[in-house]
């Protein structure tokens, strides 16, 4: 079926030559039974903003294919997150020190607190942070998503949106919503994605104090908090600020993530914040093209991790280009169904059976 999509996408020509194929456009091509999505990415949002009729004439295209049902083509460009609707500046800042704070506070109308951490960068704590945010959503839960990676936020491309939260009363932000979730992030308030936060640790945790308690999330089952690597001042702040329900740690199988991993676990132990769960990202390959099984950084090691500190195994996710693809649209990989939707399906499930979202 794959074969049959692309050779239908090489008839749609593009203006300056070549078609959507050869030209090599077509990322995250999925098919799901009758449901076929994918992406057509262009170089520029100029380009990708005239390519409309493309887009069109390719959704015709492949659904007159015999056997497809549904089909659903994102135009988006490469490098940049899709173009945001012109909005009015928010009137309230993030930024400042922290104010001072007797203890951890619960943040008014949210059930349920659940950091993401990990102890190495890079393993995939952003991507299980929105992937997981929008399995929950999609399970029916009320789910908001707080990007606390302040000096790397990366929610803003993996949700697909930058728009600009408002401040209408100028006391508190209204988190904007993507793919069903609420989101608050501060690359949302930069004035562009090439901008950098450059801010010691005290403007961090007042930033994350802001995030938390100057936004209205209310009413939320879960907020899940995507949280830098590491065990630095926001994951402290973090723990001492908030009443969190606790932390799912995210670690690849390879030994140099599991070492760090074990720090991250003894940081919250330190700070008394329970550990609800290990997840095993980029657990297991299968080639597209031959179907053969390879475990890039090991295998199992999560698991085993789990088991010696009695804490509850969540799963394994497999390493997937649709996945990488999909982050970089804005576009979670568990909309587009399949087994990734499955394994975090599974993965909000266990989650919601235990009363922690
Ligand atoms: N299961 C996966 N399959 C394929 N690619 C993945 C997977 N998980 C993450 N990635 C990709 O790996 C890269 C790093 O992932 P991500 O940003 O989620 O990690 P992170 O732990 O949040 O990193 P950091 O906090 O250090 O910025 C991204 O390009 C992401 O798309």
């Amino acid at each position: 079926m794959r074969d049959k999509i692309m050779s239908t996408l090489s008839a749609v020509a593009m203006p300056d030559g070549g078609d959507l194929a050869s030209r090599d456009m077509i990322r995250a091509l999925n098919v799901d039974g009758g449901h076929v999505s994918f992406v057509i990415e262009a170089a520029t949002p100029e380009a990708a903003a005239g390519m409309e009729p493309q887009r069109r004439a390719a959704e015709a295209a492949v659904a007159a294919l015999d056997g497809v049902e549904k089909v659903s083509a994102i135009l988006t460009a490469h490098g940049v997150a899709p173009a945001k609707p012109a909005q009015a500046a928010p009137n309230l800042k993030i930024g400042g020190h922290p104010k001072p704070q007797a203890g951890p506070m619960a943040v008014p109308g949210v059930k349920n607190i659940i950091a993401i951490a990990s102890g190495k960068g890079g393993v995939g704590k952003s991507t299980v942070s929105s992937n997981l945010a929008v399995a929950l959503a999609k399970a029916g839960r009320k789910v908001g998503l707080l990007d606390a990676d302040i000096l790397g936020p990366s929610q803003p491309r993996m949700m697909g949106t930058n728009a600009r939260p408002s401040s209408p009363d100028g006391e508190k932000l209204v988190p904007v919503e993507a793919h069903g979730v609420k989101l608050m992030s501060i690359g949302l308030m930069l004035k562009s994605d090439r901008e950098s936060v450059v801010w010691r640790g005290p403007m961090l945790m007042g930033a994350l104090q802001q995030m938390l308690f100057q936004v209205d999330w209310a009413p939320l089952d879960v907020l899940i908090i995507d949280l830098p690597p590491g065990t630095g001042d926001v994951q402290l702040t973090l723990a001492q600020k908030s009443q969190l329900t606790g932390a799912v740690v995210v670690s690849t199988p390879q030994d140099v993530a599991l070492l760090d991993a074990r720090k991250a676990i003894d940081m919250f132990g330190k700070v008394n914040v329970p550990i609800l769960g290990l997840i095993e990202n980029m657990s297991n390959y299968i080639c597209p093209s031959c179907g053969h099984e390879a475990h890039l950084f090991g295998h199992g090691g999560v698991k085993a991790e789990a088991k010696e500190l009695g804490a509850p195994f969540l799963g394994e996710l497999p390493l997937s280009l649709d996945v990488r693809l999909a982050g970089d649209a804005g576009s979670p990989a568990v909309l587009d169904g399949g087994a990734i939707a499955e394994a975090y399906g599974q993965v909000a499930q266990s989650l919601m059976e235990r009363g922690l979202a």
